[in-house]
């Protein structure tokens, strides 16, 4: 029904049109056999010219539509395919981007139903369509044939309309199989794609080559096809077994038949339009119940990718949303975090254990902690990616759950940690963080500089106006598309922070790692840009260069999903504690006369 609204709604007048017409096609070849029959019977009578001329006209009229038809056809159902695939992907692509949360996108299952909807969705509306026309088309064309061998001989109509039930069985089986083995090898395919992914992408190219595995990932690759190629096989061996067993038995039914027409005809119980009919009429009944079972098996199969496609579509929201969401004024007072419990899933393991934490308005806070002890985990509970499992997250005492996502969202910038490089421009990077200053450059530039990226983005080949990618050029490049480029690690970051300092006037600013990937020069100098941007604006600040947080107005260290500390720089010294010691392991590497870190301290850094 879904599908059908889809295609209806999206090409009405072709959808029309092109039904009529395919199912007038469905009656041509019913037609031209009458007719031929009608001039064969009047060729040797005395009925008169006019008796021959009517049913010549008649089949020279079918043969001209039989061969335009085609065609039109042809070019009809093309356009319902492409106006309803930009509609199906249109709410498709929409669908996916507008779930409020990350775990739909962490969810192996709804990930395959994904990338299979993706595939064939867009298409698979006007495919059922289709096959359903060809279905009604196949089922007029079988039972005009029928008809007309009631005429000549009842006994003979059953034969052939038993004839074709085998071949419908043997079809819709095979067909069963095929959609079954395209199921079954979709995962291994996905397996294969990814492999080949790896072999042919610029990112991994280095570490492929650099390791050396190269054959190991094309060997696994061809593991892959080889186990789909096997599946296929035994697919189409049987395929190749039924189809010769239905080639022989409709055969033999149509030899049969004719031995039949020729003693009746000898016997002057038939003419010879008649055998021709009844040729015709064998032979159609046959291939129509062929194409029967043939569209059948192709609306199955289509209908089955579109469950994938319905799936998606129809997919809840992966947070609960306030019915009635509550407006969410400019933040006064702070976001408190309280008795936040926090795991991904009933089956991993808890990451927040009951945090307290309040972020004053208009303040800095610096969350530090080993690798995995939970901090980026709150970033994403505070964009509301994910609601904590137990535990509540307060802006001025309003919880989350009860605001709009998007309205949160609108009142945050942020550098995550693992930031994203578009392959965009430069400018159109930096655009993204606040897409009304697609077209300022004043705004944009300001940004750029104060994340410290202007001068090298100004020296690139086409200033703000580069691609930053060598591997896809936009439009206006392509002619030249050398003209790409791609930044260092570093100059990416600032890129980043320069995309989140354009949304600056935000309520709360969060900064993961903001620092990680540049130089120590730049770093310094990014961060006096932080802290001023930062001042007298709410923010919070993760980072393990304990010297980027000790300006930070509280420090809070988070261990194993708990906060064990907090205070300022000064304070949390003084106490001795996990900061204490963390900042003093750091500040050890940098005294001239400091010795290296022993291989334990660096294990310790790696584990909560
Ligand atoms: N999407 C996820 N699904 C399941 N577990 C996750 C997911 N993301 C993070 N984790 C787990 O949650 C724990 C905390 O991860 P998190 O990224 O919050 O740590 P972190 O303190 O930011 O670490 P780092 O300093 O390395 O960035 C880790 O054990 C991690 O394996």
């Amino acid at each position: 029904m879904l599908a059908a609204t889809l295609a209806a709604g999206a090409a009405p007048v072709a959808c029309v049109l092109y039904g009529v017409l395919s199912l007038a096609a469905g009656l041509l070849t019913v037609a031209a056999a009458w007719l031929t029959k009608s001039v064969l019977d009047n060729l040797g009578s005395d009925a008169g010219m006019s008796a021959l001329l009517v049913p010549a006209l008649g089949l020279t009229l079918v043969g001209v539509v039989a061969a335009l038809l085609p065609h039109v056809c042809r070019y009809l159902s093309a356009e319902v395919d492409r106006r309803t695939a930009l509609r199906a992907d249109a709410r498709l692509f929409t669908k996916a981007a507008a779930f409020p949360g990350l775990s739909r996108f962490e969810d192996p299952d709804f990930l395959d139903r994904l990338q299979l909807a993706r595939q064939g969705g867009g298409r698979v509306p006007a495919q059922v369509m289709n096959a359903a026309l060809g279905l009604v088309r196949s089922a007029i064309t079988i039972t005009g044939f029928l008809g007309s061998l009631l005429v000549l001989n009842p006994v003979l109509t059953l034969l052939v309309a038993a004839a074709g039930v085998p071949t419908l069985c043997a079809e819709i089986a095979l067909a069963r199989g095929r959609a079954g083995v395209a199921w079954r090898v979709g995962a291994t395919e996905r397996r294969e794609w990814f492999y080949a992914g790896l072999l042919a992408d610029a990112e991994a190219a280095k570490e492929v080559r650099l390791f050396a595995i190269g054959g190991f990932l094309r060997d696994r690759m061809l593991a892959e096809r080889r186990t789909a190629d096997a599946a296929r096989r035994a697919v189409d061996r049987r395929e190749v077994a039924v189809q010769s067993g239905l080639g022989l038995l409709a055969a033999l039914m149509t030899g049969g038949s004719l031995l039949w027409a020729v003693r009746e005809t000898y016997r002057g119980e038939l003419s010879a339009g008649d055998v021709t009919l009844l040729v015709a009429a064998i032979a159609g009944t046959q291939s129509a119940f062929a194409a029967l079972a043939h569209e059948a098996a192709r609306a199955g199969e289509s209908l089955m990718i579109f469950g994938h496609y319905r799936y998606v579509i129809e997919a809840p929201p992966d947070l609960v949303l306030a019915p009635d969401p509550r407006p969410l004024p400019a933040l006064r007072r702070g976001i408190e975090l309280r008795d936040v419990w926090f795991r991904y899933s009933d089956r991993h393991p808890w990451v927040l254990r009951g945090v307290n934490l309040t972020i004053p308005h208009g303040s800095s806070t610096a969350l530090v902690g080993l690798n995995g002890s939970g901090k980026t985990t709150l970033v994403k509970l505070l964009c509301r990616f994910y609601d904590p499992t137990r535990g509540a997250i307060l802006w001025d005492g309003v919880d989350l759950r009860e605001v709009d996502p998007a309205a949160l969202r609108d009142r945050i910038t942020a550098v995550f940690q693992d930031f994203v490089q578009y392959d965009l421009t430069a400018a159109e990077n930096i655009a993204l963080g606040d897409l009304g200053a697609l077209d300022d450059e004043e705004q944009i530039v300001s940004a750029a500089r104060r994340a410290g990226a202007h001068d090298t983005l100004e020296e690139l080949p086409k200033g703000y106006r580069t691609p930053l990618t060598r591997t896809f050029f936009m439009e206006g490049d392509k002619d030249d598309p050398e003209s790409g480029v791609l930044l260092s690690g570093g100059q990416s970051q600032r890129l980043a922070l320069a995309r989140a300092f354009l949304r600056g006037t935000r309520d709360l600013m969060i900064l993961d790692e903001p620092s990680a990937r540049l130089d120590a020069e730049a770093e310094y100098e990014i961060h006096a840009a932080i802290a001023r941007h930062r001042r007298g604006r709410t923010s919070l600040l993760i980072s393990h260069r304990m010297g980027s947080l000790r300006n930070a107005d509280v420090i809070v260290v988070l261990s194993g999903g708990r906060i064990v500390e907090r205070g300022d720089h000064a304070r949390l010294l003084a106490d001795g504690g996990e900061y204490a010691r963390l900042f003093a392991l750091q500040a050890t590497g940098y005294l001239p006369d400091a010795a290296g870190p022993s291989e334990g301290a660096a294990l310790t850094e790696m584990s909560p």
